[in-house]
């Protein structure tokens, strides 16, 4: 069995914060590879993101270029629609029956967890990476056992950096260097999203 980690998320755009996720997931999880998949519609958010998802997509792509266990994947893009987890590891089993999966989540997921679609029968096909997030203490004590149960924690550095706050810092004209990849900042000017201007 090839053990594989599923990085979800908006990615409105990738940060590092991501990345040094699903590198410490990587390690201290025993996984074999990373699949970052940006989704169409989050389930949990008050709106759907605003940057399209192709442009979200190629900017997943570029944050992985170059390390061959990363790798970007567009099936809730695709599939469209809200993008439930269960229905995403669902067809992962399906399409390869080979791979095991853990889903990687920041603390503040973790937290929010009881509130996930069909809940109970995805904690029995896959299991939990939870990441501590500055701010957020994950509450695994006040889950319920079989979700305590399938949450395990790694230590990573904590980065207070979220997708918000590179927007924010976009649109008041701020640097957003060495917060996000090179090629993903170069991705963001040139396509003059969230506000940005082309210098840096
Ligand atoms: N700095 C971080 N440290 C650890 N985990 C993170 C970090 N940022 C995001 N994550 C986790 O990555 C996943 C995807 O996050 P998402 O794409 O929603 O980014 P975000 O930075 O939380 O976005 P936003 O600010 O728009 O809400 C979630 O499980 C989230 O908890
Ligand atoms: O399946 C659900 O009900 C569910 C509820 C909340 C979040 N998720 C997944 O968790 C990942 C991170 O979500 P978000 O909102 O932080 O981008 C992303 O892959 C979502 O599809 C999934």
């Amino acid at each position: 069995m090839r053990k594989i980690g599923i990085m979800g998320g908006t990615f409105d755009p990738i940060h590092i914060g991501h990345l040094l996720a699903a590198e410490t997931a990587l390690e201290q999880g025993g996984l074999d590879e990373v699949w970052f998949i940006p989704t169409a519609d989050p389930p949990l958010k008050d709106a759907a993101p605003s940057t399209p998802a192709e442009d979200r997509l190629a900017m997943t792509r570029l944050a992985v270029e170059g390390e061959y266990r990363f790798r970007a994947l567009d099936l809730e893009i695709r599939r469209g629609g809200t993008s439930y987890s269960y229905d995403t590891v669902k067809q992962l089993q399906a399409q390869h029956p080979d791979c095991s999966f853990s889903y990687i989540i920041g603390s503040d997921r973790i937290n929010d967890l009881p509130k996930w679609h069909r809940i109970g029968e995805l904690a029995a096909m896959a299991g939990f990476i939870g990441l501590e997030r500055p701010g957020e203490k994950p509450m695994t004590d006040s889950l319920p056992p079989y979700l305590q149960a399938s949450v395990q924690m790694a230590r990573m550095p904590q980065i207070g950096i979220s997708s918000t706050l590179i927007r924010e810092r976009l649109l008041a004209g701020k640097s957003i260097r060495y917060l996000v990849p090179d090629p993903v900042c170069d991705y963001i000017r040139r396509h003059g999203m969230y506000g940005s201007t082309t210098h840096h």
